[in-house]
């Protein structure tokens, strides 16, 4: 298969509740210092590597637009036109949004975490009006701007709604412009990106369970003239240091505190 497109997808730099280890998923945490740091570095990265975007997207969480934005800034790139929406935001947590992994592991087992965190089609528990998150969240301003109605919002999704949801965005929006033969930086999210990853590798639902997207490193998809990858995505940096930080993620969801 001959290589025709690129694409350039981030999962945002850490945000406070990443160094936390609560899920954040929709509520609006801004990044860590590090975090900061980390978007920084990409810009530079990529920079180097002589990368120039004609359109970015993002999702509409202040973590995925400010790592745009510090992406490009430090590519001497901020003119690029940006789009935002709620279809690339973060999975929606649903019950789970503000827990701690660590003790939801010691309360319910590692490997139901794990099945909550990267199984294909289950979705964790609804959130309801009674959670501390629920009103920050649906009285958001920014959700009465959507293409959906308010009511009609996920309370909880499985990364297969993530992609139900976000497929029409990408058919519409995105993969017009990247045929067009522009090049495309989407900053978004862990999962987000993954459902997009699922859809363009093929990859399958038992095999999607094994990808786990570190903090403010991009990845590098290649497309055949049908969008389809030519090969596995590469993630650009330090191999060795991108592996460490996937397996600190990982083990965001064990029982014991993960190492900081
Ligand atoms: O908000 C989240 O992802 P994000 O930091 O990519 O926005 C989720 O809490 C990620 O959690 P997970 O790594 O357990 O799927």
């Amino acid at each position: 298969m001959v290589e025709k497109y690129k694409l350039v997808m981030l999962r945002h730099g850490e945000g406070a509740w990443n160094k936390e280890n609560r899920f954040c998923s929709w509520v609006d945490q801004k990044l860590s210092i590090d975090g900061v740091e980390e978007a920084r570095a990409c810009g530079r990265h990529l920079k180097s590597l002589g990368f120039e975007f004609d359109l970015v997207f993002t999702s509409i969480l202040s973590r995925s637009i400010q790592t745009a934005w510090l992406v490009m800034e430090e590519m001497g790139q901020e003119w690029v036109p940006t789009q935002s929406s709620w279809r690339l935001n973060e999975r929606h947590y649903g019950a789970l949004i503000g827990l701690n992994r660590a003790e939801m592991a010691l309360n319910h087992g590692e490997e139901q975490v794990k099945i909550w965190r990267r199984s294909y089609d289950v979705a964790p528990p609804p959130i309801d009006e009674s959670h501390p998150y629920y009103h920050e969240i649906y009285t958001d301003r920014r959700y009465t701007c959507c293409d959906v109605s308010q009511e009609k919002l996920p309370k909880s999704e499985s990364l297969k709604e993530v992609l139900e949801r976000l497929l029409p965005y990408w058919n519409e929006m995105i993969s017009p412009e990247v045929k067009k033969g522009k090049m495309i930086l989407i900053s978004a999210h862990g999962n987000s990106t993954r459902a997009l990853l699922k859809h363009l590798e093929g990859i399958s639902d038992t095999d999607i369970v094994n990808v786990t997207l570190p903090t403010g490193v991009p990845v590098l998809l290649e497309l055949d003239e049908d969008l389809h990858a030519v090969r596995p995505h590469r993630f650009l940096g330090n191999q060795e240091a991108i592996q460490a930080a996937i397996k600190k993620v990982e083990d965001q969801g064990k029982a014991l505190p993960a190492e900081k």
